[in-house]
C-alpha cells in the first residue's frame, strides 16, 4: 500500500532533471531546500517566483554565467533562495558553450551575493557562479518576461495562446493559458508529447486523470478534447491556483475539471475550502477509475510512484509517463512493464513520453 511518508519524501525529486544518472532508483539529488518552499519543477525557458506582489517595483537586474549542466537546478535554486525570477537566453552568444547566461530579476533589498552562494552550495555546485548586477528602473518586468511566451502551435488545430494574446486560429482549439505561474506553457517537449497523446486518445466521454498538473494545461486539453472528467492533482498550491485560474479562462466548470492538492493534511482532514480557494481533497481520485492517466512528473518519482500512478487507471486504461529524457526510457519501461503491457514511446528533443495498457488482471497494491 502507498504511504504518505513514502509520497513525501520524493519532493526534493522535483529538482532532480538536469542529473542524468545513468543507474535507475538512485536519488539523483540530495537537494533540500528549507526556505522558502520550492515551487517550481523545472525551467524551460523563464520561471517566475509567486511571491511577486507588485510588478512595478525597483529590482535588481542581475546577470549569472552558469554551467550548462546546472542550468535547470541552480535556477529553480534561485527561486527558492529570493529571486523574482531566471531565465535563458539560448540564442544569447553562448551557443554550444560549456557556459550560458541566466537572467535573474531580485527584489531591490536583496543579498544578491548570499542568494547566489546559497543556490550554488544547495545543488552541490563547487565555485560559485560569477555574476554582474544592475539596478533595475521602474518598470512591469512581469509583462516583459510574459512577453516571451507567444501562441504556440503543438498539433495540426491546437494551439497554447497566452492570456494576452488573441488566437492566431479561431476556428482551432485554442487553450488559453497564463503561463507564468506554473508550469505548463507548451512549449516544453514533454507537455507537447502529452498533449499529443491526450489528443489520440480522447475521442468523446473519458475520466482523464492529470497526475501532477501544473498549470492544468493537459486537464483542460483533456476537456477540450471531450473528455467528461479531468481531475488534476499536484502538491504545489500554486499550481492548483493557477491551473483554476487557467480552467475559468476556458470557461471550464469544476464540475468537469476538479483540481485537488496532495498534502499531508489532505489525508488527515476532510474536504475543505481554504482561504486562498484551494481545495484539499481526495475523494474524488478513487483507484481503478480513469481511462486516462498521464503523469507529467520526474524520473525518481515516476519510478518510485509507479504503483501509485498506475492504480488510479482502470484495467486497460492508457497510462502515460512523461518529464523523462530519452536516456531514461530503459527504467521507465523496465519499471512499468510489471503494470503496463502494449509499452511504446514518443521522443521529441531528447525528451520523452511512454504509454502502455494496464494489465488486466493487475491486482492494485
Ligand atoms: C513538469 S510539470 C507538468 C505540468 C503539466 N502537467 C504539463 O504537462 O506541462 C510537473 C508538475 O508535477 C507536480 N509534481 C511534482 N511531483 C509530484 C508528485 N509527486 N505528485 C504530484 N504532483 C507532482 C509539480 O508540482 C508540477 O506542477
Amino acid at each position: 500500500m502507498y504511504s504518505l511518508s513514502n509520497f513525501f519524501k520524493h519532493l526534493p525529486y522535483r529538482f532532480s532533471r538536469c542529473f542524468t544518472h545513468p543507474a535507475p532508483y538512485t536519488l539523483l539529488s540530495n537537494v533540500n531546500f528549507t526556505h522558502p518552499k520550492p515551487r517550481y519543477h523545472s525551467t524551460p525557458t523563464s520561471l517566475l517566483s509567486p511571491s511577486i506582489h507588485s510588478s512595478n517595483s525597483p529590482y535588481l537586474s542581475v546577470r549569472i554565467l552558469c554551467q550548462r549542466h546546472a542550468l535547470d537546478m541552480f535556477s529553480e535554486a534561485l527561486l527558492c533562495f529570493g529571486a523574482y525570477s531566471a531565465s535563458v537566453d539560448e540564442e544569447d552568444g553562448c551557443e554550444g558553450s560549456y557556459e550560458i547566461y541566466i537572467d535573474s530579476i531580485f527584489p531591490e533589498h536583496e543579498d544578491v551575493n548570499a542568494c547566489i552562494s546559497q543556490a550554488a552550495d544547495s545543488i552541490g555546485l563547487k565555485e560559485i557562479p560569477t555574476y554582474e548586477v544592475k539596478m533595475g528602473e521602474h518598470c512591469d518586468w512581469i509583462k516583459e518576461t510574459q512577453e516571451s511566451f507567444h501562441s504556440v502551435e503543438v498539433t495540426e488545430g491546437l494551439w497554447i495562446v497566452p492570456e494576452w494574446q488573441t488566437p492566431p486560429d479561431v476556428k482551432a482549439t485554442n487553450i488559453i493559458l497564463n503561463p507564468g505561474l506554473a508550469f505548463g506553457t507548451g512549449e516544453h517537449p514533454t507537455t507537447k508529447l502529452c498533449l499529443m497523446l491526450l489528443q489520440d486518445l480522447i475521442k468523446g466521454g473519458e475520466l482523464f486523470l492529470d497526475y501532477g498538473t501544473g498549470s492544468g494545461i493537459l486537464a483542460i486539453a483533456a476537456i477540450k478534447f471531450g473528455a467528461a472528467l479531468s481531475v488534476g492533482i499536484d502538491i504545489d498550491p500554486q499550481a492548483i491556483i493557477s491551473a483554476r485560474h487557467n480552467a475559468v479562462l476556458n470557461s471550464i466548470g469544476q464540475e468537469v475539471l476538479k483540481l485537488h492538492l496532495f498534502t499531508e493534511q489532505t489525508c488527515l482532514s476532510s474536504i475543505k475550502e481554504r482561504e486562498d480557494g484551494v481545495v484539499e481533497d481526495q475523494s474524488s481520485h478513487e483507484i481503478n477509475k480513469y481511462d486516462v492517466v498521464i503523469a507529467n512528473i520526474l524520473l525518481n518519482p515516476l519510478l518510485d510512484l509507479a504503483d501509485h500512478i498506475v492504480s488510479y487507471a482502470k484495467p486497460g486504461a492508457t497510462v502515460g509517463v512523461s518529464g523523462i529524457l530519452s536516456e531514461q526510457i530503459p527504467y521507465i519501461i523496465d519499471r512499468y512493464s510489471q503494470f503496463l503491457e502494449d509499452i511504446s514511446v514518443l521522443e521529441m528533443d531528447d525528451w520523452a513520453c511512454v504509454r502502455g495498457s494496464k494489465k488486466i488482471n493487475l491486482i492494485d497494491s
